[in-house]
């Protein structure tokens, strides 16, 4: 009866009448007044955390949305829920067998409001089909949502305390469940993302990384430098992100050292194909959509753009994409010696700049940027600029400590009467880490540490003698890359 009143007034009577209402001398509109009545028969608030925040194109993954759904799997499986999702999961042991468990639309659960004896939340999940005229990516897909409900008298108890807890408990089970991805940007076709991912099981370190020792410590300590550099950033005012050079010959190890830098770091890697981003708005949103703690990459950064920028002249144009300005014309360029002109390129180098500069100022947190190139005399100084590309590493050829530490790896081998040999032929011709690797694998049963270090000898004594011949010169073509500096 009384809310039918209370239905009558607000519906009718309200817009009719502009009421205003004496309380203790003082003047109350009729609206304060009514939310007043409002809550005596419904005392309960709502709050509702969006999968997606921010607008349209922007639209990023909500951490909040995130941590409240991995703390909610865990009361899922001890609530009484009649209709729940499973999700197969591969726990960090590489266990394939367990489940991660949420609520399908509709279904709620009761959680308890601790400390406060008997107080209980309640969490509904929904989600929304996307409008018919969205255009794809975040903004087009499903829109979920997790509701909490309480009684209005824990609203302070709620938001000061209970939300804080349960989604810093939701971060410790994302990052003990967290099975470490690799991304490529191929729109997935179950979730409309602009990214598909594989579990990420490369068992290449920094142990198994050959290379000389100090320089494998340095980058070691700058890395952990990073990891652990929250609070410099945050004091600084830089945002948290770190970007690596790689370059060097093919087969010297610069995917093998990214893949050491996830392991290391603990980071999932979201592999960028730059030759199939169309505009600078596309690399945005494939940008924004990646995580914390990643790294981003892009290689072969020589073949992937127009390291040329707006200086060469454009054979064909298209319009831009409304970016203010930033250039996304399909260009090819004119040069056919540039190592970019067998590739048509989508994104240009200004184009790439103006994205990542921009995004890094507002989400580029616990993020580390590599580039990778053969080329590194044909790069722009704008794209590896300090700031930019905060170090360059050259992966150069296989120098004997490096050998040294493939025969230890591979043989478990410190010290052989070849050694000083294989020292002074590597110093005289230029061989890949792989192709040493390649020598010292055991080809057969019979393949013993003598047998692999003979057969690597062999194998560089003839190219020492291709190189007296004047033979083979093509390694030595990539050699002049002293004029960027180890930072
Ligand atoms: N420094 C290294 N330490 C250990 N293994 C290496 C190293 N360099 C190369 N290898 C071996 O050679 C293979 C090829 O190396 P990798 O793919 O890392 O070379 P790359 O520099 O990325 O070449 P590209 O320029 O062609 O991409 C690897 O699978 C690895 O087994
Ligand atoms: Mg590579």
């Amino acid at each position: 009866m009384a809310s039918q009143l209370l239905y009558l007034y607000t519906t009718l009577l309200s817009p009719a009448l502009p009421l205003r209402h004496t309380f203790f001398g003082r003047h109350l509109s009729s609206r304060p007044l009514m939310r007043r009545l409002a809550r005596l028969f419904d005392p309960y608030r709502t709050l509702t955390f969006d999968e997606y925040e921010g607008g349209g194109r922007m639209a990023r993954r909500s951490s909040a949305y995130e941590e409240i759904k991995a703390y909610l799997s865990v009361t899922c499986a001890a609530s009484d829920a009649q209709h729940l999702r499973a999700e197969g999961a591969t726990g960090r042991d590489g266990a394939t067998d367990k489940l991660v468990l949420s609520m399908l639309d509709g279904e709620e659960i009761s959680d308890e409001l601790a400390g406060v004896g008997g107080a209980t939340v309640w969490w509904r999940a929904r989600s929304e089909a996307p409008p018919r005229s969205d255009g794809g990516g975040a903004s087009g897909q499903e829109k979920r949502q997790l509701t909490i409900r309480y009684h209005g008298c824990y609203h302070g108890l709620v938001n000061d305390a209970y939300l804080p807890r349960i989604r810093q408990q939701g971060r410790e089970l994302i990052v003990k469940r967290r099975q470490r991805k690799l991304f490529t940007n191929i729109r997935s076709v179950y979730t409309g993302s602009p990214w598909s991912h594989v579990a990420f099981e490369q068992p290449k370190t920094f142990a198994t990384l050959a290379m000389d020792p100090a320089r494998k410590k340095e980058i070691v300590d700058d890395l952990y430098t990073f990891k652990n550099g929250k609070e410099y950033y945050a004091r600084v005012g830089k945002p948290w992100k770190r970007g690596y050079l790689l370059y060097g010959p093919p087969g010297t190890g610069k995917s093998t050292m990214i893949a050491a830098m996830a392991n290391y770091l603990d980071y999932d890697i979201y592999d960028i194909e730059l030759t199939t981003v169309r505009s600078n708005t596309e690399l945005r949103k494939l940008l924004i959509e990646t995580t914390r703690k990643s790294v981003i990459v892009i290689e072969d950064i020589d073949c992937s753009i127009d390291l040329t920028g707006e200086r060469m002249k454009k054979k064909k144009k298209q319009a831009g994409d409304g970016n203010g300005g930033a250039s996304t014309s399909a260009t090819v360029d004119e040069d056919s010696s540039s190592s970019s002109s067998s590739t048509t390129s989508w994104m240009t180098l200004s184009g790439l700049l103006n994205v990542t500069d921009g995004l890094w100022s507002c989400c580029g947190e616990e993020r580390i940027i590599v580039f990778t190139t053969n080329f590194v005399e044909k790069l722009d100084r704008a794209l590896i600029r300090k700031g930019r590309m905060d170090r360059h590493i050259e992966m150069g050829y296989c120098g004997f400590e490096a050998f040294r530490s493939l025969a230890k790896m591979y043989h478990d081998v410190d010290a052989h009467r070849l050694f000083d040999d294989i020292g002074e032929l590597l110093r005289e011709v230029e061989m890949t880490t792989a192709d040493v690797a390649e020598h010292l694998t055991p080809k057969s049963s019979e393949d013993n540490p003598d047998t692999c270090l003979e057969a690597l000898v062999k194998a560089l004594q003839e190219a020492a003698k291709e190189k007296a011949n004047g033979g083979s010169e093509m390694n030595m073509q990539d050699g002049g890359q002293d004029d960027i500096d180890e930072q």
